[in-house]
C-alpha cells in the first residue's frame, strides 16, 4: 500500500479477501464466548477438537512450548483414501481447492530457505507517468534482469544490466494462488512434523508486499485444518492462532487490544512472550475474522497510518498443538510464522530529522540484519544462532532452531523510479540466497551488450559483510585513537599558540607539531595491534604514547565504541544490547554535531590567523622562514581539525552501516 493511505481502509496485511472458500465455511454455527466477544463455532465434525471455547494456554504456560518432550510423531501414512469423498459433503471443506491433497511426501525435499522473487505490475500511476518497466523475468530460468539506466558525465544515457537468480521468480501475472503453491504450500505438511517455519515479505512500501502476503495465511491454515481433518484425523491435532506486532522493538498484542507484551526465556531457553493470547481454531472463517480483527486494532490509534504500517513488523503464526497425555497441557508440534515486515527502505531513511523516527529507522534495519544474520546461521546448521541481534529475530527464536523452513518472498516494484530499492531489495534477497548452502547468487556480468547497452557490474550486496571490513579499515584508519591522538596534537597546537610560537622560535615549533603526529600515529598503530586488526607495522614497536595524552572523559567512551562498532555483525548482533546500541547511534551523532560546529569554529578562527599572516607577509622586513613556518603551523592545524572530524564521519558512518541493512548500499 503506498503513499499515506489509511491502513484502516484496508483490509490489512493480513486480510482476509482470498478465496472464496472462506466465504463457504461461514456456516450458520453455535456461538461461545472467546473472552470479550463471541466466535462461531464450527460442527464438531471439522477437527477432533471437543473443547472450543476456551482459550490456550498459550505463551504463558511454558510447557506449551516444549516441542522436544513430544516425542510421538504423526505418521503421514495415515492418509485417509476416503478423504476425497468426503470433501464435497462435508460443509466446512466444501471449497473446490480441497480436491487436490496436499503431497505429505513433498514437504521433506523442501529447502531449508527459499528465496522467491514476485514483481508486480506497473500501477496507473506509473503508467500516466510513462514509466519504463525495467524488470525482465525469465520464470523458467528462475531469473530476472533489472535494466537500469545511467548517465555519462556527458549525460548520456546507457544502460546497465543486472542479472539475478533465485529459488523461483515469479512474474506479474502470476497469481496470489500460483504464490502460494510457490512458497508456502510445500511446507505446510512439515508444520506436522515438527518443524517451526517462517515465511516473510520484504520489500520497499508499495511492492505489494500486502498484496502477496494477504492470503497466504487463511490459505495455509486451510491446507492445515484440511490436513488434520483426513491426513491426521484423530491423532489430536489443535490449530492455534496468534497475533502480534513489534513496533520500536516492543510487542503488542493485536488481538488483544494492542496489549503491550514481554519476552521471557524459561529455564530451556525457550522464549515465551507473556501474556499473548493465542486462540484454538477449527474454521477458516474464525481465523479469518481473527486477522480482521488483527488489522483492524493495528490501525487503531496511529496517525500517518501508512507509515506507522512500513515501521512495524507484524507477525502472524499458526500453530499446531496436540494433547500427548489426557490432563496434561497442550504440546506444540509445529508452528508456521507470517512476518509482514517494514518497508525496507524506511530502514533507510535515517536522514529524517524527527529522532523517534531515526530511531525506528535504526530498529528496522537492525532486525532485518539479524534477520538475516540468523537466516545464515541456521543454513549453515551452526549451533549458535544469534538470534538476540533483534526483537523479530528473538521472538522467532523457537522458529531458528531445530527442524525450521524459511521462506523469504522479494517484493519489486517493475518501475525505472523503483530501480534503486529494486535493486536494493534483489541485493538482499541475493546475499540471503548466496549465503545458503549451494545458493544461486548470480549478480553476474551478463554477456558483451550491444548498442548502447553496458555490461552490469554487480554491485556491492545490501549486507555485503566486505563492506563492513572496508568500513573497519575505515576505522582503524580514523579510528576514535586517532581521534585521541589529533586531539592531543590540537592540544599541542593551542600550547604552541598560547605563547611558545614566540618564546621558542619557529623550528621548535615545527618539530614539536611534527612530534606530536609521530607519537600520535605511534599510539594509533599499537591501540590497533592490541586489538589484532591491523598487520604489523614498524611503527608498532616504537614507543606507545602515554595512555594520559588520550584518557580524556571523551576519548575513555569513544574506546568503548570504537569495540563495539568495530565488532563484526554477527558479535555486534550477539553481544550488544538493543538499546544499548540505538544510545550510543544517537550520542555518536550528537557528537559528531559538535564535533562539525567545533570544527567550523576553529576553522573560522584559523582563517583569522592565516589573513593575519598575509598582513604580516606584507609588511616590510618580514622573514621568510617565519613566513613559511607560521604558514606550515597552520596548514597543520587545519589538516588535524580535519582528520578529527572526517574520523568521526567515519566511525558515525560505520555506526550507520551498522544499523542500517540498506543505507550505504542505496547510495551505491
Ligand atoms: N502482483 C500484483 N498484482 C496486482 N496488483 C498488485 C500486485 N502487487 C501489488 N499490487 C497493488 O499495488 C499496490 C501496492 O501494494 P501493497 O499495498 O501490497 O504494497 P506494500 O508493499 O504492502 O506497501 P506498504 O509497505 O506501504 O504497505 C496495491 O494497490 C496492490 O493492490
Amino acid at each position: 500500500m503506498s503513499g499515506a493511505a489509511a491502513i484502516g481502509s484496508r483490509s490489512g496485511r493480513w486480510g482476509t479477501t482470498t478465496s472464496s472458500s472462506s466465504a463457504a465455511t461461514a456456516t450458520v454455527q453455535p456461538q461461545v464466548e472467546y473472552g470479550r466477544r463471541t466466535w462461531a463455532l464450527e460442527p464438531p465434525i471439522a477437527v477432533a477438537a471437543a473443547a472450543d471455547g476456551e482459550y490456550s494456554p498459550g505463551l504463558l504456560d511454558l510447557h506449551s512450548l516444549d516441542t522436544e518432550l513430544l516425542t510421538d510423531m504423526p505418521t503421514a501414512g495415515s492418509y485417509d483414501t476416503d478423504a476425497a469423498f468426503y470433501y464435497d459433503v462435508d460443509r466446512s471443506f466444501s471449497d473446490s481447492s480441497f480436491a487436490n491433497p496436499i503431497n505429505v511426501s513433498k514437504s521433506s525435499s523442501v529447502a531449508k530457505i527459499k528465496v522467491v522473487v514476485r514483481k508486480r505490475p506497473l500501477n496507473r500511476k506509473e503508467i500516466s507517468r510513462k514509466e519504463d518497466d525495467i524488470i525482465t523475468v525469465d520464470a523458467y530460468a528462475s531469473s530476472l534482469t533489472v535494466h537500469e539506466t545511467k548517465l555519462k558525465v556527458d549525460l548520456t544515457e546507457y544502460m546497465e544490466r543486472h542479472e539475478f537468480v533465485f529459488d523461483a521468480v515469479l512474474d506479474d501475472d502470476v497469481s496470489n494462488d500460483k504464490v502460494y503453491n510457490e512458497t508456502v504450500e510445500p511446507i505446510i505438511p512439515a508444520i506436522f512434523q515438527r518443524t517451526k517455519a517462517t515465511c516473510f515479505a520484504y520489500g520497499q512500501t508499495g511492492s505489494g508486499k500486502t498484496y502477496t502476503m494477504q492470503p497466504l495465511p487463511l490459505k495455509a491454515s486451510q491446507d492445515i485444518l484440511r490436513l488434520m481433518h483426513y491426513t491426521y484425523r484423530n491423532q489430536g491435532f489443535q490449530l492455534f492462532v496468534s497475533f502480534f506486532e513489534i513496533y520500536g522493538g516492543k510487542l503488542f498484542d493485536l488481538l488483544n487490544q494492542k496489549r503491550k507484551l514481554c519476552m521471557r526465556e524459561d529455564g530451556k531457553q525457550q522464549v515465551c512472550i507473556v501474556g499473548l493470547q493465542e486462540y484454538r481454531v477449527s474454521d477458516v472463517q474464525m481465523i479469518k475474522e481473527l486477522i480482521e480483527r488483527g488489522n483492524a486494532c493495528r490501525s487503531t490509534g496511529t496517525t500517518g497510518a501508512n507509515e506507522e504500517s512500513s515501521r512495524s513488523h507484524a507477525i502472524l503464526q499458526l500453530v499446531i498443538k496436540k494433547v500427548v497425555e489426557a490432563k496434561e497441557p497442550f504440546r506444540v508440534v509445529g508452528k508456521l510464522s507470517f512476518i509482514d515486515l517494514a518497508g525496507s527502505e524506511r530502514g533507510a531513511d535515517t536522514t529524517d530529522n524527527d529522532k523517534q523516527t531515526r530511531i525506528e529507522g535504526a530498529e528496522i534495519n537492525k532486525s532485518l540484519l539479524a534477520l538475516k544474520e540468523c537466516i545464515r546461521a541456521l543454513d549453515n546448521d551452526q549451533v549458535h544462532i544469534p538470534f538476540r541481534g533483534s526483537k523479530l529475530t528473538e521472538v522467532l527464536r523457537d522458529s531458528f532452531i531445530g527442524n525450521s523452513r524459511t521462506v523469504m518472498i522479494s517484493c519489486i516494484s517493475p518501475n525505472s523510479g523503483s530501480c534503486e530499492h529494486t535493486l536494493n531489495t534483489l541485493r538482499y534477497a541475493d546475499r540471503v540466497k548466496s549465503l545458503s548452502k549451494g545458493g544461486t547468487k548470480k549478480d553476474v556480468p551478463l554477456p558483451p551488450p550491444s548498442s548502447n547497452m553496458r555490461e552490469s557490474s554487480p554491485g556491492p550486496p545490501l549486507l555485503n559483510l566486505d563492506y563492513c571490513n572496508d568500513a573497519s579499515d575505515e576505522l582503524q584508519r580514523y579510528g576514535p585513537k586517532k581521534i585521541a591522538k589529533d586531539d592531543s596534537l590540537l592540544s599541542n597546537v593551542s600550547r604552541v599558540l598560547s605563547g611558545r610560537f614566540v618564546a621558542q622560535g619557529p623550528s621548535s615549533y615545527l618539530s614539536q607539531i611534527n612530534e606530536s603526529s609521530r607519537s600520535s600515529a605511534k599510539g594509533t598503530d599499537l591501540e590497533l595491534s592490541e586489538e589484532g586488526s591491523e598487520p604489523e607495522k614498524p611503527l608498532r614497536k616504537s614507543s606507545r604514547t602515554s595512555p594520559n595524552s588520550t584518557s580524556s572523559i571523551d576519548g575513555t567512551r569513544k574506546t568503548a565504541t570504537q569495540k563495539q562498532w568495530k565488532s563484526t555483525p554477527e558479535v555486534h548482533a550477539n553481544c550488544l544490547d538493543a538499546n544499548d546500541e540505538l544510545d550510543a547511534l544517537l550520542k555518536e551523532e550528537e557528537d559528531l554535531v559538535i564535533a562539525h560546529r567545533e570544527q567550523v569554529e576553529e576553522s573560522i578562527s584559523i582563517l583569522r590567523e592565516d589573513m593575519k599572516l598575509l598582513e604580516e607577509a606584507d609588511q616590510p622586513g618580514n622573514q621568510l622562514d617565519e613566513y613559511i613556518t607560521k604558514m606550515n603551523f597552520i596548514i597543520s592545524k587545519k589538516a588535524a581539525g580535519l582528520m578529527n572530524l572526517q574520523a568521526r564521519l567515519a566511525r558515525f558512518q560505520q555506526c550507520l552501516s551498522e544499523q542500517n541493512v540498506l543505507v550505504n548500499q542505496s547510495g551505491s
